[in-house]
């Protein structure tokens, strides 16, 4: 019986063995069934492409450690020889395909775009764009459009820069007379020009943004008055530095549940203590505007246009064209200043062409387009020293493709400017800084984007006119008053540092002022 029993018990233990492994069986088989109909299905599409070669890494934490120094952009160049203009490299938990030559960018920037046209922000970011609540970070929705319309309507569009052009003028004309008074004061002295070109350029930004270049504000959320240097510290500088502050959670978003203290507080305080300081500055001119007085800036702008945006909106917006305005400009100025200090003939070649166009007169925005050589010290400086090295990451949000590879969702799309601005295959002899490339016939001198620095696209600069008003302003004038030579020591210092290509170290000149 006990046999009988244990024969039974057996066979039925058989029987729901065997059944668990036909239906275990059949169900691996569908399992199967289907990854054959969805990879055939994309082999209809765009996997029919091949993956894209991977930069190899270690287990968990794929290529982080090779990435340790913080230039990025340096790395992605030297791996794009080895691994071609696009690859994939592993940051902890994400993949990152990284794009490194002007035909794939523009590929992923223009024709590509929908299945990328969203952002993917750091930690640090998330909280300093106030969850993406500026035009340059938010993704590709309403909120972009409408912020992008007030913006290039008010400050940066064509007729917006020429209504703001008083303020170009001014900057222009106080940089010069500051350099003049210094050089009367002892003509061999070296003078730090970023010092005075930075203060200069962060008052015409508060003046567009704000109606007023405010020396000094009480902030009641921080219980103290802030100076000029202090402002520009609060507002431009600390975000700068928190801009690319790493939280390691960035990498590896499953363990985000573990707190990191030290780095939240860091940024919260530099967003609070920003927060706070736009709050005084509108306040302040809500003043100006309620007892009538108007002025023609964005603040005046967006409260009588944009009666859809919150405090904080509006707040956040202003405070993008005051960081955009007082940063990158500054880095192409600065550098393209040292370039021809460097090289007196350049200088000389320049000076003589815009006496050629006109005569003793000091250098306009009309004569801009008559002189190439300006406009080829302008390109030639943002292709060399690309400001912005590297466009904030992109998500994809469907799989795609680019430069004949597929690329699935989930990825994240690093777009390497400055490897597209030294790729070999595109510009002879890159590392060279030569402005005499840019005067071949095939370049329209009216033509912002005859190089990568400006993105492409529907998301391409929307300062890129600004930007280069500016510069070439500052540049031309700057090279009409004075003979430009570097400080002993001074050529060797090419360093850069933080988010922008900004010089390490700022730039020392010594000036002779032309008859
Ligand atoms: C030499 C100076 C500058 C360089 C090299 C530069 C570079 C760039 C690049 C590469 C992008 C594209 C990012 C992307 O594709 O995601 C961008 C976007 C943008 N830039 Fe600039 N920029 C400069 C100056 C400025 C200035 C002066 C402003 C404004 C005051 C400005 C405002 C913007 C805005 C609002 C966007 C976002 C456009 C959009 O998403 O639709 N930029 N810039």
């Amino acid at each position: 019986m006990i046999t009988m029993a244990r024969i039974s018990q057996y066979l039925q233990t058989m029987s729901l063995v065997n059944s668990v492994a036909v239906v275990g069986l059949s169900f691996l088989f569908l399992l199967i069934f289907l990854k054959r109909i969805v990879l055939s299905g994309r082999k209809m599409g765009s996997t029919s492409l091949p993956t894209v070669p991977e930069v190899p890494g270690l287990p968990i934490i794929g290529n982080l450690l090779q990435l340790k120094e913080k230039k990025p952009h340096k790395t992605f160049t030297k791996w794009a020889e080895i691994y071609g203009p696009v690859y994939s490299i592993r940051t902890g938990a994400s993949t990152v395909i990284v794009i490194n030559s002007p035909e794939t960018a523009k590929e992923a920037m223009v024709t590509r775009f929908s299945s990328i046209s969203t952002r993917k922000l750091s930690n640090a970011l998330k909280i300093l764009t106030f969850d993406k609540c500026m035009v340059a970070t938010s993704d590709y929705n309403e909120f972009h459009k409408m912020a992008k319309r007030y913006l290039l309507t008010n400050t940066l569009g064509s007729n917006a820069q020429r209504r703001h052009r008083n303020h170009r003028e001014t900057m222009i004309e106080n940089t010069t007379s500051q350099l003049h008074a210094l050089v009367k004061e002892d003509p061999l002295r070296p003078i730090n020009f970023r010092k005075i070109f930075e203060s200069e350029l962060f008052g015409l930004a508060m003046k567009q943004a704000l109606g007023k270049n405010v020396q000094s504000i009480y902030v009641e959320e921080l219980g103290t008055t802030l100076s000029r240097k202090e402002i520009h510290k609060v507002l431009v500088i600390d975000m700068m530095e928190g801009a690319i502050d790493v939280d390691w959670r960035d990498f590896f978003p499953y363990l985000k549940w573990i707190p990191n203290k030290s780095f939240e507080m860091s940024i919260q305080q530099k967003h609070f203590r920003r927060m706070a300081l736009m709050n005084a500055l509108i306040k302040e001119q809500m003043k100006r505007i309620d007892s009538g007085e108007e002025v023609n800036c964005y603040l005046d702008y967006l409260l009588s246009e944009a009666k859809t945006l919150t405090k904080e909106q509006i707040a956040m917006l202003l405070w993008e064209t005051i960081i955009e305005t007082a940063d990158t400009t500054l880095v192409t100025t600065e550098w393209a200043m040292y370039q021809l200090a460097k090289d007196s003939t350049r200088q000389d070649r320049l000076y003589h062409e815009m006496e050629k166009v006109c005569g003793f007169n000091k250098v306009k925005e009309e004569n801009f387009s008559q002189i190439r050589y300006l406009d080829a010290v302008f390109h030639e400086t943002l292709r060399k020293h690309s400001p912005a090295p590297l466009v904030p990451l992109r998500y994809v949000h469907e799989d795609t493709q680019i430069g004949g590879y597929y690329i699935p969702a989930g990825s994240e799309i690093a777009l390497n400017i400055y490897g597209c601005n030294m790729d070999k295959n595109h510009w002879e002899n890159p590392e060279e800084w030569n402005p005499e490339r840019f005067l071949d016939e095939k370049y329209d001198p009216l033509d912002l984007h005859k190089t990568m620095a400006f993105g492409a696209g529907k998301r391409a600069c929307a300062g890129s006119l600004q930007a280069m008003l500016l510069a070439c302003a500052a540049i031309g004038r700057l090279v009409q008053e004075f003979e430009w030579r570097l400080k002993d020591g001074e050529e060797e210092k090419v360093d850069t540092v933080g988010l922008t290509s900004q010089k390490l170290h700022p730039l020392f000149v010594i000036l002779k002022p032309r008859n």
